[in-house]
């Protein structure tokens, strides 16, 4: 079958810097990758080449056999920050509508298909319940539920989350994590899930794509995840914990990255 995602010896470079290279990474439908690494490592910016916005320097990208190309119908995309006013008067049904309305400028905005199309994500992600609620009445779990109906709303082969638990706790990280979770068992979506804490999403991952240090390494978890695969990429010693069914990962931080910040650690202690 074709891979829903298809990148072969990839690298990607934002002038002399190049962020990883020698990606080979292959997404099956149904299949629920994380990509990690620490920040600046350029996980969004894979994202942005598989929505047609950033070229490789190097390699192929393909999304269901076709070269990427920008507004494409078969990928659904969960941004990291949501442009969403806290104080906003619309609703969470006319939030996940605009998700429609973007794939189909001209259709009739009150179409019969849209509003299936809208209900039946909404039920996917289990937002039902507050669809019509306000969204200044709504949680940050449930305004994230909302956003990811929006990214399923035209039922796309390929949904690309960035980071969508930052900001959550514990309880309403592992609800949307089990809410991406349903997504692809029902409906064979594949599922590239943008983390820097592999633990909220370790049940769930079929593999992981890390990048540090410029390179990149694809495998299961168990084989990515290990001091030895890790430190390799970082070109540092690391030491990967298991505890009480935790990964932790000390060492290799972020302070050799650019774009350093804090919140890599910040997941570690509350992942
Ligand atoms: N268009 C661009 N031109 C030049 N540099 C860029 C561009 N976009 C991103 N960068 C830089 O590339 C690096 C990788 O950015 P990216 O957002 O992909 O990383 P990330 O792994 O998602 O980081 P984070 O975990 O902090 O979100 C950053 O240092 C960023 O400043």
């Amino acid at each position: 079958m074709t891979p829903v995602v298809s990148l072969h010896d990839a690298e990607l470079a934002y002038g002399s810097r190049v962020l990883w290279s020698g990606l080979d990474l292959q997404v099956q439908a149904g299949e629920f990758v994380g990509v990690l690494g620490p920040n600046g490592a350029g996980k969004s910016s894979l994202l942005r080449v598989l929505l047609g916005e950033q070229p490789l320097r190097h390699g192929r990208a393909l999304v269901c056999g076709e070269p990427v190309h920008r507004g494409s119908p078969l990928i659904g995309y969960i941004p990291q920050h949501g442009a969403l006013a806290p104080d906003t008067a619309i609703r969470g049904r006319d939030l996940v509508g605009f998700g429609w309305d973007g794939h189909r400028i001209g259709i009739s905005l009150g179409s019969r298909a849209k509003k299936d199309a809208v209900q039946r994500a909404m039920q996917t992600v289990g937002a039902t319940a507050y669809a019509d609620a306000p969204l200044s009445m709504l949680s940050g779990g449930e305004r994230q539920r909302l956003r990811i109906a929006q990214a399923l709303v035209t039922r796309p082969r390929l949904l690309l989350c960035d980071e969508p638990l930052l900001n959550l706790d514990l309880h309403h990280q592992r609800e949307v994590a089990q809410a991406i979770d349903r997504v692809r068992r029902l409906e064979g979506t594949a599922v590239l899930f943008v983390t820097h804490e592999i633990n909220p999403i370790l049940p769930l991952v079929d593999h992981v794509a890390y990048l540090a240090g410029g390179k990149a390494r694809v495998g299961t978890a168990e084989e990515v995840m290990r001091a030895e695969v890790l430190s390799e990429l970082y070109g540092a010693p690391v030491d990967v914990l298991h505890h009480h069914g935790r990964i932790v990962v000390l060492g290799g931080d972020d302070s050799a990255t650019p774009g350093h910040d804090h919140h890599h650690e910040e997941a570690h202690e509350h992942g």
